[in-house]
């Protein structure tokens, strides 16, 4: 154990034994050479201080495995699990959770647990559900609303598959702080008043309304989708998976969604933008670490579109977008770095672009 009571061997906080400072420094220098073509327009990073960086975490998908009296949770490190039930940068009610979940019984072919908030998923490698007793009692006493069994016999790289979601107990869903729905499968960031300011700076440079068109790709949930609407803007989301696409029809009920992978909907997105002038066609990206698609990219330049703000989790994947966007009659007007993940060595960046001339 070391000064914050965590696992010795875990590498998941690589900043955590140097001040949170040093750490913001870090970041931003990682930031500036993988954006050194846009050097000049990179904002001060945006960071949440010293006091906020144990107990954030709200969402983790942690692989299971029973040491022969217990069940551990954690990450796998050289075939060795790390555990990680009390991890100080979760959240408290997720660590009682996991606490609780080591009590279930020994046998049963669990593969991963997901927490999101109040929603728990408990990944079964199997078709079926075992049967077992759940602690219901005790999650919901934690905070649970929701607890699933996802059976996914192939359950790998990929945790879950479209099938195999059955509700064991409580409410298929919850709400967040900002009356957003979302599942156990949710993607959920992790610090919501960070993630709060890049949507109103996205907000304010996109500045969608009544005859404008957003096309939000890589959209999730829809919380996104939800404020381009709320200005009176026509909107489209495009996201890949179907139960996140659920609840964008709870989130944005005006909005348009299309399924699929941006790549798949290319065709579809360019009719959208068309139905608008150029001037009021606007793109909101949140793509995971991978970036945005060839594809997508390639219709982004053929159509054209007036702004568009990039949300990354990849400053590299971003680079390589961006170069490409410069190419294609696009400039960059201002990167905003965002500490999303205080003491690890992620950092996500806010690109905003326009059009040229
Ligand atoms: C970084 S998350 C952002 C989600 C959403 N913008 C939010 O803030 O909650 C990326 C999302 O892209 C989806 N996704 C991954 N690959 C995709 C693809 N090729 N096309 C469309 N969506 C994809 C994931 O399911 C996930 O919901």
């Amino acid at each position: 154990m070391n000064r914050l009571g965590c696992h010795d061997q875990c590498r998941g906080c690589k900043y955590r034994d140097i001040p949170y400072e040093e750490g913001i420094r870090l970041k931003e220098a990682w930031v500036h050479r993988a954006l050194a073509d846009h050097r000049e327009v990179i904002s001060p990073i945006r960071g949440v201080g010293e006091g906020r960086t144990l107990g954030y975490r709200r969402r983790v998908r942690l692989k299971a495995l029973h040491d022969g009296s217990r069940w551990r949770f954690g990450m796998m490190r050289r075939d060795q699990l790390i555990p990680l039930e009390e991890c100080p940068v979760q959240q408290d009610r997720v660590n009682r959770m996991l606490r609780v979940l080591m009590g279930l019984p020994k046998g049963i072919p669990l593969f991963m647990v997901s927490i999101t908030m109040a929603q728990v998923a408990l990944v079964f490698k199997d078709r079926h559900l075992p049967s077992v007793q759940f602690p219901l009692e005790e999650l919901a006493h934690w905070g649970c609303q929701g607890l699933w069994g996802h059976t996914n016999p192939s359950a790998g790289v990929r945790i879950f598959a479209k099938n195999g979601w059955h509700l064991i107990f409580g409410k298929p869903f919850s709400f967040d702080e900002t009356g957003t729905a979302y599942g156990p499968w949710s993607f959920a960031q992790q610090i919501p008043d960070l993630h709060r300011d890049s949507l109103m700076k996205a907000l304010n440079f996109l500045s969608p309304s009544q005859g404008k068109g957003v096309a939000d790709l890589y959209c999730g949930d829809g919380a996104s989708l939800a404020l381009w609407s709320s200005q009176g803007a026509s909107t489209l989301g495009v996201e890949v998976s179907g139960m996140s696409l659920k609840m964008g029809g709870i989130n944005s009920p005006s909005s348009s969604l299309l399924q699929g992978t941006c790549a798949q909907r290319v065709p579809q997105i360019a009719d959208f933008l068309r139905l608008f002038p150029v001037e009021s066609r606007l793109i909101y990206a949140n793509p995971p670490r991978s970036g945005m698609e060839a594809e997508v990219l390639n219709m982004l330049g053929e159509v054209g579109v007036w702004r568009m703000a990039y949300l990354s989790c990849a400053a590299s994947t971003l680079s390589r977008d961006l170069a490409k966007l410069c190419t294609m009659g696009y400039r960059v007007v201002k990167v905003i770095p965002y500490d999303f993940f205080p003491m690890t060595d992620h950092v996500e960046c806010l690109a905003l672009v326009e059009r040229k001339g």
